[in-house]
């Protein structure tokens, strides 16, 4: 399978171009700012896209003229970012996740089931660590964990999240699900979701010891994707969770 990277000259496109190849698939080629991105989606079978939001109309629109099924795992995206997806989907096979790895995909389903059978006293708290070049903060992964809490609750994380505590900012309010970001050094990516009772606490965490388990998961969801037609789909349905 050819497979091509937006984002090539980054830290997940240079872990991307090593995991193609461990999984012997072709490396089509990459692009970066201002390269051909055209040319790439035509001599490609799958795009796999770590870049910027701002990229995201262009890949879509490029991979929908080609017919070519497309991989995002850019985080930083806002609601008219998943528009655009969910436009591009009808005409083209999309995979938009927060994190491509086996382990985030696990925690997810394990947050959502912990949150169905936790009662409304279980506060719940997600924090995240990176890397100290992470330009966007929550973490796409903290999102994504937070959809699967508030899944799990049967309530809408809009309306029920807490973003960005500082001063004083009163009393939590029940039911809100709080957001924490921490940046520094080269950590790969750690996350940890509290569920905090009166007299009891449960903590699931994942630590990321290497890109490589983003990249091994994009691959492995890229070359799932050439098999699909047109649709939204997420990393549970590659992975069979
Ligand atoms: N879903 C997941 O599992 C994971 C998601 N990520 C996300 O992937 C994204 C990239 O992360 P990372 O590799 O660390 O970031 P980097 O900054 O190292 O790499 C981003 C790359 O994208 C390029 N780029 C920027 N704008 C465009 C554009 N308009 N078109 C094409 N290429 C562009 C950059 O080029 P230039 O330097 O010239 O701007 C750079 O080479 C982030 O959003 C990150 O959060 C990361 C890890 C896992
Ligand atoms: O920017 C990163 O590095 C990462 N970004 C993703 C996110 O925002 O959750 C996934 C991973 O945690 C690494």
């Amino acid at each position: 399978m050819k497979i091509g990277i937006i984002g090539s000259a980054g830290r997940m496109g240079q872990a991307l171009v090593d995991a193609i190849a461990a999984d012997g698939q072709e490396y089509a080629g990459g692009v970066d700012k201002g390269d051909d991105l055209a040319a790439l989606v035509g001599s490609s079978d799958v795009l796999v896209d770590f870049s910027s939001p701002h990229a995201i109309e262009a890949n879509l629109d490029a991979c929908v003229a080609a017919g070519k099924p497309i991989v995002i795992g850019t985080t930083g995206l806002e609601e008219r970012h998943h528009f655009l997806i969910d436009d591009a989907a009808r005409d083209i096979p999309v995979l938009q996740t927060g994190n491509t790895s086996l382990g985030v995909t696990m925690l997810s389903a394990l947050v959502q089931q912990a949150a169905r059978q936790l009662g409304e006293d279980w506060d719940i708290e997600i924090l995240e660590m990176h890397h100290r070049h992470k330009v966007d903060a929550p973490s796409g992964t903290a999102l994504l964990l937070g959809e699967a809490a508030a899944s799990g609750r049967g309530i809408d994380l809009k309306q029920h999240s807490d973003r960005g505590r500082d001063g004083i900012t009163g009393a939590r309010n029940a039911g809100d699900i709080g957001f924490a970001s921490l940046r520094g050094g080269s950590v790969a990516g750690d996350h940890h979701v509290i569920f905090a009772s009166e007299h009891e606490r449960i903590e699931l965490v994942h630590r990321a010891e290497t890109r490589a388990i983003f990249a091994r998961g994009a691959v492995k969801a890229g070359v799932w994707l050439t098999r699909q037609k047109a649709g939204r789909f997420t990393m549970q349905e590659v992975l069979g969770l």
